[in-house]
């Protein structure tokens, strides 16, 4: 397919608010594209590329665009700019650096100035697609004439759009084959957030109520002496968590898939703070003299694939039997309940432990992958939002120097407030700030700059991070209306621990706190 069709699809779809006339957009596109090129064209599409993060940063990709003259007239296919891309990725060694240069600077010579601009924003993660994978999903049902229910599946089963565009464009008929295939990470199943147990119950009716464990999801495979463990993202840790390996071979099955979360625990079994468990989980510390100190404990609360069978469509219930059978010493903590009182205590008791707060599951739900629905609720008596940082301000006195006061934005994702899938600003916060996270970002954040006056930096929307706040309170100041109170930071979503913008949490989930 050439460069230029995929490059004026992106441009109209960024030109139309309706759902349906982008649908009709990829759908059309998608028609057009041979399985061969899916993986590629979906990743220049949404600004993931198939070879995954090689290096092309914003002032790499930027002096190679700017070095080069565009061309007059399109003549570039995506599989030429793929067959580049892997030329850069396979890169390596000393004089890499003006390889990869020159690489970028002849693709950019022989693309047009509309080419090269989506090039750029492509090859530096710089677009906002949260919201287009789920209309590239709608689009590849309308191509290939198959109901949403069984391409949506297939993307949430194989946790992989691009590989389901690609089969679904080779084959149609083998969609509905596509299921959970042990070893290979499926998108997990999100929360929804209520005030308290009593809102949430009556959202789920009869719930499993369980401790809220702060510390990092994880998926655990195993097939036969095969073990494989993810992340949120997808991202495969295994050789980083050889004690989670262990734990998955000492249980009596054959091949299974267990979702749960991971956390560092003290001599006395409470958790330890967050950050030691992520600084844990992102290195490997395997053969480490301290590791028998630092060791992971791996806690399950769901399996969804058990000695051959499937159990994604049984009911909570039958799952959590089933983990009761497999694991019972890894199982986190819970009961099963309708009444409010109950459910409060085990908060109560999750608090004193040391833990978040609850979730509250509806006991009769199936496992939905990949979404976040009303089955799952959280209930956390501090309030944490994952906000979008917008700019930052250069700090003064003590932090002299150093890129300080974060500005920090909600997703707008309606455009009720400003454009469309865009993010508005609720707050500021130098709170909680360590001399670490300081250093961290006064590094990171200007290779994100739009915008320097001097005095702040504007970035572009990518960085999500972890906010406190006591609550909200109303604001003429910000354009959503509301603005945080006692914001302080408790981490960024970064790594291993990455969340993207596109899942920030929203204006509305803040403006619901009002009430
Ligand atoms: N018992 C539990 N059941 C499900 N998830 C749990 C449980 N204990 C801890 N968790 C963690 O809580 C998360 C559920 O909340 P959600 O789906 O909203 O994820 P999130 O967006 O990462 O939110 P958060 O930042 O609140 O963890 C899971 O991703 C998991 O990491």
């Amino acid at each position: 397919m050439p460069l230029a069709r995929l490059v004026e699809t992106a441009e109209a779809l960024a030109a139309t608010r309706s759902r349906t006339a982008k649908t009709e957009l990829l759908a059309g596109l998608l028609r057009d594209l041979g399985p061969d090129e899916a993986e590629a064209a979906v990743g220049l599409l949404l600004g993931r590329l198939r070879q995954g993060s090689i290096g092309l940063g914003y002032r790499t990709v930027g002096a190679a665009r700017t070095a080069a003259e565009p061309a007059a007239e399109p003549s570039l296919s995506v599989s030429d700019v793929d067959a580049v891309l892997d030329t850069i990725a396979g890169l390596g060694g000393s004089g890499s650096a003006g390889a990869r240069n020159d690489e970028l600077v002849v693709l950019f010579s022989r693309a047009t100035a509309a080419e090269q601009d989506h090039l750029v924003r492509a090859m530096t993660g710089e677009m906002r697609t949260g919201a287009l994978e789920g209309v590239l999903t709608d689009g590849l049902a309308r191509a290939v004439g198959l109901p949403l229910a069984d391409v949506r599946r297939a993307v949430m089963l194989s946790g992989s759009l691009a590989g389901t565009v690609r089969a679904a464009l080779a084959d149609p008929s083998t969609v509905a084959g596509i299921g959970l295939a042990v070893l290979t990470p499926v998108q997990p199943m999100l929360a929804s957030t209520a005030a308290d147990v009593g809102a949430a119950l009556e959202v789920t009716g009869e719930a499993s109520v369980e401790h809220k464990l702060d510390g990092a999801r994880i998926q655990v495979h195993r097939s036969g002496s095969d073990v494989r463990i993810h992340t949120r993202s997808l991202a495969d840790i295994t050789s980083r968590v050889p004690e989670i390996v262990e734990v998955a071979l000492s249980l009596p099955v054959e091949s299974v898939i267990l979702d749960g979360e991971t956390l560092m625990l003290d001599d006395d079994g409470s958790p330890r703070p967050f950050q030691d468990t992520m600084s844990r989980f992102g290195t490997d510390e395997s053969g480490a003299e301290q590791e028998q100190a630092r060791v992971l404990a791996p806690r399950f609360f769901d399996v969804l694939h058990l000695d051959g069978e499937d159990l994604i469509d049984r009911p909570l219930r039958e799952r959590l039997e089933a983990l009761e059978r497999i694991a019972p010493a890894y199982r986190i903590e819970g009961e099963v309940t309708t009444d409010p009182a109950v459910a409060d205590r085990i908060s109560r008791e999750a608090l004193a432990a040391g833990h978040e707060g609850v979730m509250v599951k509806g006991i009769d739900s199936t496992y939905a992958a990949g979404r976040r629905g009303k089955h799952w609720v959280k209930v956390k008596p501090v309030h944490t939002y994952d906000l979008v940082v917008l700019g930052v301000e250069r700090g003064s006195g003590r932090r002299q120097g150093w890129l300080s006061n974060l500005h920090l934005g909600a997703r707008d994702p309606e455009g009720e407030f400003g454009p469309e899938g865009g993010f508005v600003m609720v707050g500021k916060t130098f709170k909680g700030l360590t001399d670490e996270l300081l250093r961290w970002q006064t590094e990171t954040f200007p290779e994100l700059g739009t915008d320097d006056n001097g005095w702040a930096l504007m970035m572009r929307p990518e960085v999500v991070v972890e906010i406190a706040i006591d609550g909200v309170q109303r604001s003429s100041r910000y354009p959503g209306g509301v603005a945080l109170r006692f914001a302080r930071v408790k981490r960024y979503r970064v790594g291993d621990d990455a969340k993207p913008a596109g899942e920030a949490d929203t204006i509305q989930s803040l403006r619901a706190l009002l009430r």
